[in-house]
C-alpha cells in the first residue's frame, strides 16, 4: 500500500520517463510489505520514502537499485529493466547505504578513495575536494576509529561530491546522525543535483530535504 502524491502512469507515457515503477509488491519472510507500487520520476525530480521501522524503505530502495529482485512487477531506468547488466543503471546509479560503511584501519580519504575507486595523486585529490565539500576537511586525515558516527556519515556521502556524472541517487537515511550544518548543505547538495537533471530517491524519519519534493509513505500491506 501507498500513500503519497504519486500519480498513476499510463503505458504510452513509460519509456519516455526516467525512473519507472510498475505495480512493485515485496514479501520477506512469510510478510508481505507492501503490494502495488506504481510511481515514475522524470529528471529533476526527488522523491522522499518514509515509513515506520520495517515497513520496508531500504527493501524498496534495493530494489529500486537493482540490488533486489521485486516479487511483483518491475523497475526501469532509462527504458531498460534495473536488473539488466547492460542497461544504463550501473553508469547512472549512486546509491549510498544506511550503514557508513567506514574502515576502521584506513583514514577518511583513504575510505572513499577505496569506495569510489579513485587511484594515484588524481584520485587522492578527487577524494580530498569531495571531503571538504563534505565539510570534513580537517579529518580527511583521521582514521576510521576515530571518527564519530557524525563524521562518518559525511565520509558516505562525501560521495556525491566525487564527480562522476551519475545522474540517480538513491540515498537511505541520508540525514541520520548529521548536525543542522550538514542537513543544510546535503539539502543544498541534493538541491544542486536536481536543477542539473538529476533524479533522487531517498528515504527520511525527519521533515528534511530540499524545497518541492514529491513523497511517498509506506504504510504497510500486511
Ligand atoms: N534479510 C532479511 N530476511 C528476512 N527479513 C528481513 C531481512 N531484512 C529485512 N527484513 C524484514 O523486512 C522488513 C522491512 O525491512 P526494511 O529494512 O526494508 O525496513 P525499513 O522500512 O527500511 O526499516 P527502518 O525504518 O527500521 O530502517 C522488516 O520487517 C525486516 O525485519
Amino acid at each position: 500500500m501507498q500513500r503519497g502524491n504519486i500519480r498513476t502512469i499510463h503505458e504510452h507515457e513509460r519509456r519516455y520517463l526516467s525512473l519507472v515503477c510498475h505495480k512493485l509488491g515485496c514479501r520477506r519472510g512469510n510478510r508481505t510489505l507492501f503490494t502495488c507500487i506504481e510511481f515514475s520520476l522524470e529528471a529533476g525530480e526527488v522523491l522522499r520514502i518514509d515509513g515506520d521501522n520495517g515497513s520496508g524503505k531500504t527493501s524498496l530502495l534495493r530494489i529500486l537499485a537493482g540490488l533486489r529482485q521485486a516479487d511483483t512487477g518491475h523497475v526501469s531506468w532509462q527504458g531498460t529493466d534495473v536488473r539488466n547488466p547492460d542497461g544504463h543503471l550501473r553508469q547512472d546509479l549512486l546509491y549510498i547505504g544506511h550503514a557508513a560503511a567506514v574502515k576502521d584501519s584506513l583514514m577518511a580519504w583513504e575510505n572513499l578513495a577505496c569506495t569510489e575507486l579513485l587511484t594515484g595523486q588524481a584520485g587522492k585529490t578527487l577524494a580530498l575536494d569531495a571531503l571538504a565539500k563534505a565539510g570534513l576537511s580537517s579529518h580527511a586525515y583521521t582514521f576510521g576509529k576515530a571518527l564519530s558516527q557524525g563524521q562518518r556519515r559525511r565520509v558516505a556521502l562525501a560521495r556525491l561530491h566525487v564527480p562522476r556524472n551519475r545522474t540517480l541517487w538513491i540515498l537511505d537515511e541520508p540525514f541520520i546522525g548529521l548536525d543542522s550544518g550538514a542537513v543544510d548543505a546535503l539539502c543544498a547538495s541534493m538541491h544542486a543535483h536536481r536543477r542539473n537533471g538529476g533524479t533522487i530517491v531517498y528515504t527520511s524519519h525527519q521533515d528534511a530535504g530540499p524545497p518541492d519534493i514529491r513523497s511517498l509513505r509506506l504504510v504497510g500491506a500486511g
